[in-house]
């Protein structure tokens, strides 16, 4: 109930919508059941006999029923006219009556519609924003398939079942009142008999239903790892192709499939038996009534009329579809609950990196970057020990040393991706911690090797750093960075599309893409993680000539790959199992003779 309550929270202002909604409701339900109350008269216009003493005289009720007043207005007429003149004027009323309710249901229907699609929009929102500012190492390709689902489909499946039981739990009730006030009206005795089939069949569907939630969670859980799984496979559907594991593949996704649709058969065998089961038992009861009412007319002992039984029996036959629609919804509900705690989970999930309250913003760059001491632990595994470095403004940083030695995380602490474990990070004697997140990356820019570039235009990717840049200043930028001549050479030059991911340029290319667009952003600091080995020789010199452009006049931190490109560095770092193992300038750690001489010996052998 408190997840319900929560989810109804995202209806606001819900008032907007559910004042014209239950209003409209209302006089929808009125001239709907008014609609069956006017069988009556109608039955008793054309088969009474114009000598029944019921028409010769017209009996007063005065009782407010408005059933009885129509029934007696209608008798007057008879009188004062003839038959054919009454059934003429029913006709209108029963016209005017359908148009009256159709109209109103249209407007419940509408104002429902807004509150649904009101509510999807606050949600869907809420849910994204959040996921935008939880921290870096939140992602990973497990929750990313997770997160997916929860955007695309459990907040479908929650705004669904919400406003639907919202509908049904004011709609349907009143409606069932209404229907049950008219049956009142006629039996009293007979109602009371007929209405044991609301607890019955109540017990035995939440009997039903009663293991539902629990598979629904299997079930949403079961669907995020399948358009996790999806997601993977299309992003490396040429591994797989090359490795001829499409085979493989297929199973291992068919089998999450299989336990996918198996669960679904079986919810929805229990969820499409709670519809059947109260139908059924509210024939067996319609049955009943005929029997007993009808055998009660038939002994002449009862005050029942045929018109009135008629009614009766109509409207009963109505009563069955507000419970249906409750039962329908009370066992669909569980879906929509347990797909909202996933949702309101994902909601809720605070980012672990969050500015103080009095951070202060960092406004420029002015002396230096310092790590004192820092450790940093992924889980249990620590990846750096002690590190103490400075990083001076202008000055260029190589991180250099062994496969997993560190570097990536080092550089992930510079613009705060995570927090270290113990130590301190400063930026001109300030602590990072002190500081806005926003302000210190404003400070950064960033090249890596992965080149991540939007499906969008060239011009737009360049200028994702700059949003409000000229295309002249774009295209000075794309110049910096070796960029310009073959955008020129593209389709459409600088508004042509880059393809999911930028797969439609080469990697040297999408290098340069990225490259300008750090460029155009012009921070003081930039980060580099180079990734020329991977770029043939060309391809190569125009990468390492367009950052050398760019690391000009900067701070740069740079993790080399290929040790001959930071010769010139004015500190070289080495980082080995999570530690500083040496530092100092190129000709300095050559002549030391340690662990970098080894590294560039063994990449000169290499080459
Ligand atoms: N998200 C993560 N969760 C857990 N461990 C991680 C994660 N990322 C990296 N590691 C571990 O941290 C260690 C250091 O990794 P890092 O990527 O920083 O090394 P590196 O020096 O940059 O390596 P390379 O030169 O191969 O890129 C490795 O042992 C790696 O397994």
């Amino acid at each position: 109930m408190k997840t319900y309550f929560r989810l109804l929270s995202f209806a606001k202002p819900i008032e907007k919508f559910a004042i014209p909604y239950v209003i409209a409701t209302l006089f929808a339900i009125i001239f709907n059941t008014f609609l069956f109350t006017l069988l009556g008269p109608i039955m008793n216009t054309i088969f009474l006999k114009p000598c029944d003493d019921q028409i010769t005289t017209v009996t007063k009720d005065s009782s407010w029923n408005p059933m009885n007043l129509f029934s007696q207005y209608i008798d007057q007429v008879i009188l004062t006219h003839d038959k054919t003149y009454a059934l003429q004027l029913i006709c209108i009323v029963v016209i005017f009556t359908v148009l009256l309710a159709n109209f109103f249901r249209y407007f419940s229907q509408r104002y429902m519609e807004d509150l649904r699609v009101h509510t999807l929009l606050k949600l869907r929102k809420a849910v994204f924003d959040n996921v935008m500012n939880l921290h870096v190492s939140y992602f990973n390709n497990e929750r990313k398939g997770d997160i997916i689902s929860k955007v695309a489909s459990d907040v479908q499946v929650v705004q669904f079942t919400v406003t639907n039981t919202l509908q049904v739990v004011f709609k349907e009730p009143v409606q069932l009142i209404f229907y049950i006030a008219v049956l009142v009206s006629i039996s009293f005795k007979l109602t009371i008999f007929s209405l044991l089939v609301i607890p019955v069949s109540g017990f035995i569907i939440s009997k039903i239903v009663k293991r539902l939630k629990q598979q629904s969670t299997l079930s949403h859980e079961s669907f995020a790892k399948m358009i996790g799984f999806l997601d993977e496979s299309l992003s490396g559907i040429k591994i797989i192709k090359a490795f001829n594991a499409t085979f493989r593949i297929k199973e291992k996704f068919q089998k999450e499939n299989q336990f996918y649709s198996n669960l679904n058969r079986k919810m929805a065998r229990r969820q499409q038996l709670a519809s059947p089961v109260s139908q059924t038992l509210g024939v067996f009861v319609v049955v009943f009534i005929l029997l007993y009412g009808g055998s009660m007319i038939l002994s002449g002992n009862s005050d029942l009329k045929a018109g009135e039984f008629v009614i009766y029996l109509a409207t009963f036959s109505q009563v069955m579809l507000p419970i249906k629609a409750i039962t329908d919804s009370f066992s669909s509900i569980h879906s929509g609950i347990s797909a909202g705690e996933r949702v309101l989970d994902l909601i809720d999930t605070e980012p672990a990196l969050v500015n103080k309250l009095d951070a202060k913003e960092l406004s420029n760059f002015g002396t230096a970057i310092t790590l004192e001491n820092v450790s940093f632990n992924y889980g249990d595994k620590q990846i750096l020990k002690n590190i103490s470095l400075t990083i001076e403004k202008g000055k260029t940083v190589a991180l250099v040393g062994p496969s997993g030695g560190g570097k990536s995380t080092l550089m992930d602490l510079i613009p705060r991706f995570h927090d270290p474990k113990s130590g301190l990070i400063k930026i001109d004697g300030f602590d990072y911690k002190d500081l806005t997140v926003e302000s210190i990356r404003m400070q950064m820019g960033t090249v890596n090797q992965e080149s991540f570039l939007f499906n969008d235009t060239i011009q737009n990717n360049i200028a994702f750093g700059k949003p409000d840049a000229t295309i002249d200043e774009v295209i000075a930028a794309a110049k910096i960075a070796n960029a310009h001549e073959f955008i020129l050479n593209t389709e459409e030059s600088y508004q042509t599309f880059v393809g999911d991911r930028g797969n439609k340029l080469s990697g040297g290319q999408k290098q340069r893409i990225c490259i300008a667009r750090a460029v155009l952003a012009n921070p003081p600091i930039m980060l580099l993680d180079e990734a020329t080995s991977a770029l043939d020789t060309e391809s190569e010199k125009l990468v390492q000539d367009a950052l050398n452009n760019l690391m000009q006049n900067r701070t740069s931190i740079v993790i080399a790959h290929r040790l001959s490109t930071i010769q010139q560095a004015d500190l070289i770092v080495v980082i080995d199992k999570g530690e500083i193992a040496e530092s100092g300038s190129h000709q300095e750690l050559m002549g030391k003779g340690g662990l970098y001489k080894r590294l560039i010996e063994m990449q000169t052998f290499n080459d």
